[in-house]
């Protein structure tokens, strides 16, 4: 199979789908790997380096979007992007439909078949093409809280961990999945007092039974959340339905509960967003201010890291995609853990939360893929 990687497009983003060793290692399988002339060369990984994996570099997206039977990316495809995938074509990348009508048409449109990383699943039940991603955001939530609380940001003026005899910040992190657990792993580390809440009850024994006093757990209910506002410093907004849009769990009259210049960071925002006044922002523009309460949106954090994220995301993306090259669309009906990524297929919505979500039919991939 031909396998295209586009340059990404979207502001700041300086990740690349496949790093060099993963073009290696599908070009070992027999296949063929298209990279657009400076995909990867922001973080160091040069034409040059893909060239001596055996890929050959491409000038431009429109030619690799032409030739390749699958495109590999990292963010959802953008306007001129969907307008160039065809019937037939393999889309394999995060797309986060949900909160996304523009996109979903586009790709209805186009006949493709696109699999979302950010649905695929695993035996245990976990998102293992949305979990490094999710590690790596977890984890830089806490820095640009950290920043935005900073007074010359608009912040509050508050150190997260505090010095002798003046005491730390107040970090509440709502979700405590892995994006959760990562931001409550770097608060704890600059020693802020931490709370973690959550709708499953075994995972907050399992957050509990890791790091026992040093955190706190809470059931995640509107009366926890409005208990805990007036006191917080720092929110995290780390919750997911899986392929749903985020459920909306602070609204614009809670922003008035919490004192001046605090922070929310809204991890969540890919899937939409958790809190009533968040919206997209990009890295440029990271933050803004409603009702004195200032709002970090950053749709794809990992960007900012890019080199970090881009090895993340091969190691985890790398065995799908061969297998998808090998098999065409066989290998997700061979797996029914990759056929959960399916969410498009030949103009059809094939991922029930998304269909649900903005009103189109759902047909099962299984039988979308074999009609
Ligand atoms: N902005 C960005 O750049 C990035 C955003 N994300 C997003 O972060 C979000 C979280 O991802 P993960 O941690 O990987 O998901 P996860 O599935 O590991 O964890 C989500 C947690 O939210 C909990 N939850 C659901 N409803 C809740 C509620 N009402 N209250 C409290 N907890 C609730 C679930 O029980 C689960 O433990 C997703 O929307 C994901 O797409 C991930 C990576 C980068
Ligand atoms: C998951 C996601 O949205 C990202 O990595 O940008
Ligand atoms: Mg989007």
């Amino acid at each position: 199979m031909i396998v295209g990687v586009p340059k990404e497009i979207k502001n700041h983003e300086y990740r690349i789908g496949l790093t060099p060793a993963g073009a290696r290692e599908l070009i070992s399988h027999g296949h063929s790997v298209l990279v657009q002339r400076d995909g990867g060369k922001a973080i160091g990984l040069t034409n040059e380096l893909y060239e001596r994996a055996g890929a050959e570099i491409v000038d431009t997206a429109e030619e690799i979007f032409k030739r390749a039977e699958m495109i590999i990316k990292v963010k959802e495809p953008q306007p001129v992007e969907y307008a160039m995938l065809r019937e037939g074509q393999l889309l394999y990348t995060y797309l986060h439909l949900a909160p996304d009508p523009a996109q979903t048409e586009g790709l209805i449109k186009s006949g493709c078949t696109a699999i979302a990383y950010e649905t695929v699943t695993d035996r245990k039940g976990g998102l293992p093409l949305l979990a490094p991603m999710s590690e790596v955001a977890g984890r830089m939530s806490i820095q640009a809280g950290a920043h935005a609380l900073e007074r010359a940001q608009g912040g509050s003026g508050v150190l997260l961990g505090g010095v002798p005899g003046v005491k730390p910040a107040e970090v509440l992190v709502i979700g405590g999945g892995v994006v959760g657990i990562n931001a409550a792993r770097m608060a704890m580390g600059l020693n802020a007092r931490v709370t973690i809440l959550d709708r499953s009850l075994d995972r907050l024994k399992y957050l509990d039974e890791l790091y026992g006093d040093k955190i706190t757990t809470l059931y995640s209910t509107i009366d926890t959340i409005e208990d805990l506002l007036p006191i917080t410093d720092l929110v995290i907004g780390a919750v997911l339905i899986p392929g749903a849009a985020a459920p909306k769990l602070v609204s614009r009259k809670h922003l008035s509960m919490m004192r001046p210049g605090s922070v929310l960071v809204d991890v969540a925002i890919d899937q939409g967003g958790c809190f009533e006044t968040s919206k997209p922002t990009t890295h440029q523009s990271p933050t803004y201010e409603v009702d004195g309460i200032i709002h970090y949106c950053v749709a794809n954090m990992p960007g900012g890291v890019a080199r970090t994220s881009t090895f993340a995301l091969t190691n985890a993306t790398l065995p799908f995609a061969v297998q998808l090259a090998n098999k065409g669309k066989q290998a997700m009906l061979d797996d029914p853990h990759l056929m959960n990524g399916l969410n498009v297929h030949k103009g059809m919505i094939t991922y029930e939360a998304v269909a649900r979500d903005l009103s189109y039919d759902y047909v099962p991939a299984a039988k979308a893929l074999t009609s």
